[in-house]
């Protein structure tokens, strides 16, 4: 299930403004890459990239490629919904439909999706999609409960669910915990060095140590000043490119030095 990301020369625009300039990167399957760098340096603009989600806002658009398994999802002619079932993203914060229940928000990416599913199909998705969001043993005495009435940790679990329901390839993540506190933070990185076993992980994140303990990879972006395009200026195994560097502006953003 899990995909291989190539990308190639992506120059990524909102109108007139270059916002991201010339990456090019492979992102392995059954892996976990992290993306840091300083605020405005288009770490969310690249990751909604990666499913067509950034297309939602009027004008933005991109030059080049982004190959899933050999396939451009640029390519004339490709459905972004297409897209964006393959490419599943979980968002900063929780956000489960608030009048649906706990079930019901399992399931309303793959009725979006205009699948019919029978009763005993449903039940066992919402079953597997809890087990795999690690929080079926939490939930499973009150399936037909607001989805609402959940602790936030628990509400973000229920949204990874929502988003594996629907049998995704990869999962982009935009900073998942920064909305969370700590116990709750753990959780959702244990279960994210889970879902790797299955699906290609890309995930937004401002905390250093949680990219560190997370990820396989690290991308780091960076701007040279205000109202200039981000860059991809180094990506690497994550151990390298917290422990040694190539570039300087890595080492001084991961000890602190700016950003
Ligand atoms: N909807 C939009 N319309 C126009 N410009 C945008 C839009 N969203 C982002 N930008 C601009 O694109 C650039 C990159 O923004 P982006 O949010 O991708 O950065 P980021 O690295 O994710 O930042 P942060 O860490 O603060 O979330 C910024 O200059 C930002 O102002």
């Amino acid at each position: 299930m899990s995909k291989r990301i190539v990308v190639k020369d992506l120059d990524i625009y909102y109108g007139s403004f270059l916002a991201v300039e010339g990456v090019s990167t492979t992102i392995e399957p059954r892996s976990v890459t992290a993306l840091i760098g300083p605020s405005g340096c288009g770490k969310s603009t690249f990751l909604r990239a990666l499913n067509r989600m950034h297309e939602v806002i009027p004008g933005a658009r991109v030059d080049g490629s982004v190959d899933l398994d050999g396939e451009n999802m640029y390519a004339r002619g490709v459905d972004p919904v297409l897209v964006r079932r393959k490419v599943g993203m979980v968002f900063q914060k929780p956000n489960p439909f608030p009048t649906m229940s706990i079930r019901e928000n399992v399931l309303a990416g793959v009725k979006l999706n205009n699948k019919r599913i029978n009763k005993k199909d449903a039940d066992e998705l919402v079953e597997s999609s809890l087990r795999g969001a690690n929080l079926w043993t939490e939930v499973k005495d009150r399936l037909d409960k607001p989805g609402s009435g959940l602790s936030g940790g628990q509400q973000q679990r229920l949204c990874i669910a929502r988003t594996i329901a629907v049998q995704p390839e990869v999962v982009l993540m935009d900073e998942p915990c920064s909305a969370l506190d700590p116990i709750s933070t753990l959780a959702v990185e244990d279960l994210i060095a889970e879902m790797k076993e299955k699906y290609t992980i890309v995930i937004v994140t401002h905390n250093m140590q949680q990219a560190a303990r997370c990820s396989d990879r690290t991308g780091f972006f960076n701007i040279e000043g205000t109202g200039k395009p981000g860059h991809l200026v180094e990506f690497d195994d994550t151990t390298k490119i917290f422990n040694n560097p190539s570039e300087k502006a890595t080492e001084d953003y991961i000890s602190g030095r700016f950003g």
